[in-house]
């Protein structure tokens, strides 16, 4: 487990990470979300013991960062923001390296990097140096030392910074097989990716938890929330749509041709709906319900505003 106490961090009169209190339990995968400068990857230092709180203590399996540190990594693998050092280093040369820093030796070192470099698909840049990779191989460097030791925890800043969609996809993948005995902490500002890949999302704002929950119920607080859609249909009635029961109001959608019906919070409208469209016999290409959207509670958190 990952047990965080009121864990703070101040840069002169700038609080960055302000108090943040909460607990990962083993086959989570927490997706740690945030606006630019919410102090996710100051967090994400703090809890690898790279960097040291101003105040509070953060704890992985019981090992608290700061006073047994050494116990606490060797449980921990952390892809930082950005590339690895040691770029004049081969990925092979740097990856053996690692190997020997955690502590394999002979055929337990190579099969460890021949693991590693099979997950994440780095066989054909084996010899060249880390300073001629693409930003999308650097990072893939970066999973590798990551998931070398085969940790218990794994703290992702960013992990599909850079890749393209293949990679993206491959790399979501890795971390649902992975997930079922690890914890896993990834920080993205791809809301997508957290739909995709995290059993829970923590939003934070200047510093502070904002929202905690599983990614369907944050959609949940969603306007869009079982909001139903209706595409191409000529001459729908938007009155009659907006006047059923449990209907919050009507949104057109000039681009799309499309009409959204948004729901009163509870309520489920798709029934009165269909009903309706098929009383007046609308001819419609598309009827969606929604789950909600993400990007709109994400705007709402972390601007202030109650969602
Ligand atoms: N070494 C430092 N010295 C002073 N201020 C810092 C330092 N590191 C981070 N900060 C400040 O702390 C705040 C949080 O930064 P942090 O990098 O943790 O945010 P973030 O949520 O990871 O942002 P992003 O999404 O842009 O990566 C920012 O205001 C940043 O400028």
């Amino acid at each position: 487990m990952i047990e965080l106490e009121q864990l703070t961090k101040r840069f002169a009169q700038h609080t960055a990470v302000d108090g943040l209190s909460f607990r990962v339990q083993p086959g989570e995968v927490l997706g740690f979300l945030g606006p630019n400068g919410a102090g996710k990857s100051t967090t994400m230092k703090m809890l690898t013991g790279f960097l040291a709180p101003t105040s509070g203590t953060a704890r992985i399996f019981g090992f608290d960062i700061q006073r047994q540190t050494l116990k606490a990594q060797q449980l921990i693998g952390y892809l930082p923001e950005g590339a690895p050092c040691y770029g004049d280093m081969t990925v092979q040369g740097f990856l053996a390296f690692i190997a020997e820093v955690r502590g394999f030796r002979g055929a337990e070192k190579r099969a460890r990097v021949a693991r590693a470099v099979a997950q994440v698909e780095l066989e054909s840049v084996l010899g060249q140096s880390i300073e001629t990779l693409s930003k999308g191989f650097k990072r893939r460097v970066g999973l590798a030392q990551a998931i070398l030791h085969d940790p218990q925890v794994l703290i992702l800043d960013e992990p599909t910074d850079g890749l393209d969609p293949n990679q993206k996809h491959q790399v979501r993948q890795l971390i649902q097989r992975l997930a079922h005995d690890k914890i896993i902490v990834i920080s993205t500002h791809i809301l997508e990716e957290v739909s995709a890949v995290c059993s829970r999302a923590l939003v934070i704002a200047s510093g502070r938890v904002v929202a905690d929950g599983t990614p369907f119920e944050l959609e949940s607080r969603s306007r869009y929330h079982q909001a139903v859609t209706l595409v191409g249909g000529a001459g729908l009635d938007e009155a009659a749509l907006a006047a059923l029961p449990g209907v919050a109001g009507v949104e057109r959608n000039a681009r799309e041709h499309s009409l959204t019906v948004l729901a009163q919070p509870g309520q489920v409208i798709f029934p009165q709906v269909s009903a309706l469209v098929a009383a007046r016999g609308w001819q419609i290409k598309e009827m969606d319900v929604e789950r909600g959207r993400l990007d709109e509670v994400f705007r709402t958190l972390t601007r202030g505003e109650a969602a």
